[in-house]
Formats: C-alpha cells, sequence, structure tokens
C-alpha cells in the first residue's frame, strides 16, 4: 500500500524568482491526485521537490515521518526508494533495448538474480502491455510506448508513491484515453500513491481523486476533485474550459482591466459538467483506495463547498448513502439545485453486505474515520490524518465566504464553537 505525504508551507525560489510559496496538501494514501497549472508555474519544480531532486527554502515534505526537505542524504535515500517517477519522454537510455532499461533499477539497486529480474521486468511490461517489445530501441517505438517503457521502469521497484510528469504530453486523444485507463488500472493493482501533473483537461476531470492547481505562485486550492471541478473561481474554470480570456495569460499576470473587458465582451465561462470517474478495467480488483476515500471525504463533507458536497451524494448508492446517515430525495436521483437531506436518526446497524471490508488502519495510524450509521456525524480522523490538523483547501491568508450548507447542514463546531473548514495538510506551528 501508499504511504501519505504531507507537504507543509513549502516555498520555492529561484535567485529573486519565487516559485510558488507556502504549498500545503497531503496526498492521501493510495489515492490519485492530480496538479494543474499554467505553464511555468512550477508543477515539475514541486514534483522534483517531492523527490528532494530540489530543496525548497521553507517547509517540509514528510514522508513516513522523515521530513525529506531537511533529512541527512542517507535518510533521504532511503525514502527515495519508495519513489518511481515518470519522467515527461520516459528518460530512457537511448542505447539500451526496453528489457534492459526496465532491468536497470533493479540491477542497480537489489541483488536479485537475472531470473528474478526477468521475472520483474516481465510483470511489469506486461502490466503496461509492452509484451513483445522487450528488444526494441527506444528510438524503434512510438512516443506513447517510451511512455509505457517508463512507466514500467518506474514500477520495477514496487514503488509506494508514483510521480507522473505530465504523462500524455505528446499523446493523441486515443492514446491519452488508454493511457489513462491504465493509470487507473495501475492503482487498482498496486495501490500506490499516485501524483500526476497534467495539462490534459479531459485527464483531470476524469482519472483522479484528488486535484490541485498552481497558478501566480500559489496553490489555488487542492482537495477532493468535486470541489475543484465545480469552482467558480475564475483561473480554475477559465483553465477548465481551456479558454483564451479570464485571468490566465501568456505572461500569467494578466492586465485586470484587459480581463474585465474580455469577459464584458465574451461572458464569463461556465462551470463544466462533472464528469464520472473512471471505472477500474473489468477483471481487475476495484482500487482500495476508492473506499478509504469515501470513509476520509464524508467524515469531512460538511468541510467542502456546497457544489462539491452535493456532487459527492450524488455519487453515492442508496446503501452507501444510508452507511454514512444521507437519504435520497423521495423523487429519486438529486433534482437539479435540491439539497441533500439530512442524515436521519437511525438505529446503530452493521455495514451492509454490499460494502467491502473496512481498510485496517496502517501502521501508526487510528481508524480512518468509520462512517456512523445514525445521525451524528461521521467521526473525525485522528493522528496525521485528522481533519482538525489539515488546512482548507482554499488559499491560505484568503478569508472565503462561509458557504451555505446544504439541507440545513451546520458546519461542524470544534470546542471552540469554530467552525472546522480544514482539509489536507497540517497548518504550520500545529502538531
Ligand atoms: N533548475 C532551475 N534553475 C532555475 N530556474 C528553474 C529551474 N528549474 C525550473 N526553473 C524555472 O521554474 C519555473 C517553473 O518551471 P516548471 O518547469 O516547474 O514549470 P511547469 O509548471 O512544470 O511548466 P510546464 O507546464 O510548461 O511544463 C520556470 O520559470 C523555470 O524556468
Amino acid at each position: 500500500m501508499g504511504v501519505e505525504v504531507v507537504v507543509d508551507g513549502l516555498s520555492k525560489s529561484f535567485g529573486a524568482q519565487t516559485i510558488w510559496r507556502d504549498v500545503s496538501l497531503t496526498l492521501p494514501t493510495g489515492e490519485i491526485s492530480v496538479l494543474l497549472g499554467p505553464s511555468g508555474t512550477g508543477k515539475s519544480v514541486f514534483l522534483k521537490s517531492l523527490v528532494g531532486l530540489l530543496k525548497p527554502e521553507q517547509g517540509k515534505v514528510e514522508i513516513n515521518g522523515t521530513d525529506i526537505v531537511t533529512c541527512s542524504e542517507s535518510d533521504l535515500y532511503e525514502v527515495r526508494k519508495l519513489f518511481g517517477v515518470l519522467f515527461q519522454d520516459g528518460a530512457l537510455f537511448g542505447s539500451m533495448n526496453l528489457f534492459d532499461n526496465i532491468a536497470f533499477p533493479l540491477r542497480e539497486h537489489t541483488r536479485k538474480t537475472e531470473s528474478q529480474v526477468r521475472d520483474v521486468v516481465n510483470e511489469k511490461m506486461e502490466m503496461v502491455g509492452l509484451i513483445g517489445a522487450e528488444d526494441k530501441l527506444p528510438g524503434e517505438i512510438s512516443g506513447g510506448m517510451r511512455k509505457r517503457a517508463g512507466l514500467a521502469r518506474a514500477l520495477v521497484l514496487d514503488p509506494e508513491i508514483l510521480l507522473f510528469d505530465e504523462p500524455d504530453s505528446g499523446l493523441d486523444p486515443v492514446r491519452t484515453a488508454v493511457q489513462n485507463q491504465l493509470i487507473v488500472d495501475l492503482n487498482a493493482q498496486t495501490d500506490a500513491t499516485f501524483l500526476i501533473v497534467t495539462h490534459d483537461i479531459n485527464t483531470a476531470r476524469t482519472v483522479p481523486d484528488n486535484i490541485g492547481m498552481l497558478y501566480r505562485r500559489n496553490l489555488v486550492m487542492f482537495g477532493p476533485r468535486e470541489v475543484l471541478l465545480t469552482s467558480e473561481e475564475q483561473a480554475v474554470v477559465q483553465f477548465l474550459n481551456g479558454r483564451p480570456d479570464g485571468p490566465i495569460g501568456m505572461t500569467e499576470e494578466k492586465d485586470t482591466a484587459l480581463v474585465e473587458a474580455e469577459l464584458a465582451k465574451n461572458g464569463r465561462a461556465e462551470v463544466p459538467p462533472m464528469m464520472e470517474q473512471l471505472p477500474v478495467s473489468p477483471g481487475l480488483p476495484e482500487r482500495s483506495a476508492v473506499r478509504r476515500r469515501k470513509d476520509r471525504v464524508l467524515s469531512q463533507l460538511r468541510t467542502l463547498t456546497p457544489t462539491a458536497q452535493e456532487e459527492i451524494l450524488k455519487s453515492l448508492s442508496s446503501e452507501e448513502l444510508a452507511l454514512y446517515g444521507y437519504k435520497r430525495p423521495a423523487t429519486g436521483g438529486w433534482p437539479e439545485g435540491a439539497p441533500p437531506q439530512p442524515p436521519q436518526p437511525q438505529p446503530p446497524q452493521g455495514p451492509p453486505q454490499a460494502q467491502p471490508p473496512r481498510p485496517q488502519p496502517s501502521q501508526g495510524q487510528p481508524s480512518q474515520g468509520a462512517p456512523q450509521p445514525s445521525n451524528q456525524p461521521a467521526a473525525p480522523r485522528q493522528g496525521n490524518s485528522s481533519p482538525q490538523q489539515r488546512p482548507t483547501p482554499y488559499p491560505r491568508g484568503q478569508q472565503q465566504e462561509e458557504p451555505a450548507w446544504p439541507g440545513g447542514l451546520q458546519p461542524e463546531e470544534d470546542s471552540s464553537g469554530e467552525p472546522k473548514r480544514r482539509w489536507f495538510g497540517r497548518k504550520r506551528g500545529e502538531q
């Protein structure tokens, strides 16, 4: 199973050029997350900072209790073994055939015999659909095949965290769709934590569990896919619609008056409709992350935007709604704009038969906030992933208007009487 990556208050500059500042987010264990952002906003720099290839000036990247920003070289070497990285062009050695390219990390970093190496390489080549191409040189195959070979190589050491830097760059729409399916299927098979940097809107809308966006040197938001995909934030809507008019320009910093003039002329872009997340291919196991994510997101539902809450509830089956203490409207389906109903009082009951078994808490982590089948809100998680210790999905320093809580639900309050609005990542200074 993958591991959680906690990024807290991370800032990176090159000389006088600030790339991004105060970035905080948590990549939840085994889930697929996507990082969007206009060109040049520092997405690749962020990936390199996660693996310790670049050193941010401030903040932490905590993995299995090690802060890779400040740890020793030997600790960093150990943590790096958890990572697999798919670089944009596959980063293959041009003079080696695909088999040797994929076998390279095994021969360098393990004591496996050649017969064991062969077994692992064959297994990974099969996973990415490259059986039969072992003897080809990188220059003899298509860009899509090179990416898949790079992916097989990223997988040979069974990474717990897999980073993808623009896996769809240079691919046609059909191959992008095939590759997206491959990513979802690999996540089901490995249960590793995935982070994908992409410009492909279709990928962003259909693949991840969580989405974030870098813009103007900040992380605009990061959280469950439903938050960003229903966001009315102008930069997000412009990006998702791929429109030239809006706050994102060629130089990023676009003149406000020009933006207003463009919007007055062309009208505001609409929030595109939600698309369903890609299911796993038939015959493969379900993604374990789906169940964990439901527990996590439902336990913190009321900290999300109303539109995100509604989309999340709409995606649940009747049994799941009952399990989490919600009820489908009597009319069936979710009429446009109708608020989800508040939790109804129910006698305690076990999970319905259809539910897969709950994941066991992993080492050092208490239960992942199993939902309570009653009128009580689901218990917040404790430990590293506790929502009390998580910042909001909205950018820091910006005061957000309190969302209208659907169905008359009130925001959860902590003992201080303050509504809880936090999501991923610990707030700096908090334990
Ligand atoms: N090693 C480096 N030294 C100095 N500047 C760098 C270095 N690496 C990246 N940069 C600068 O950091 C900025 C962000 O680059 P990065 O490649 O991370 O952007 P990106 O969001 O991934 O862009 P794209 O979507 O076009 O790939 C750019 O201005 C780039 O020139």
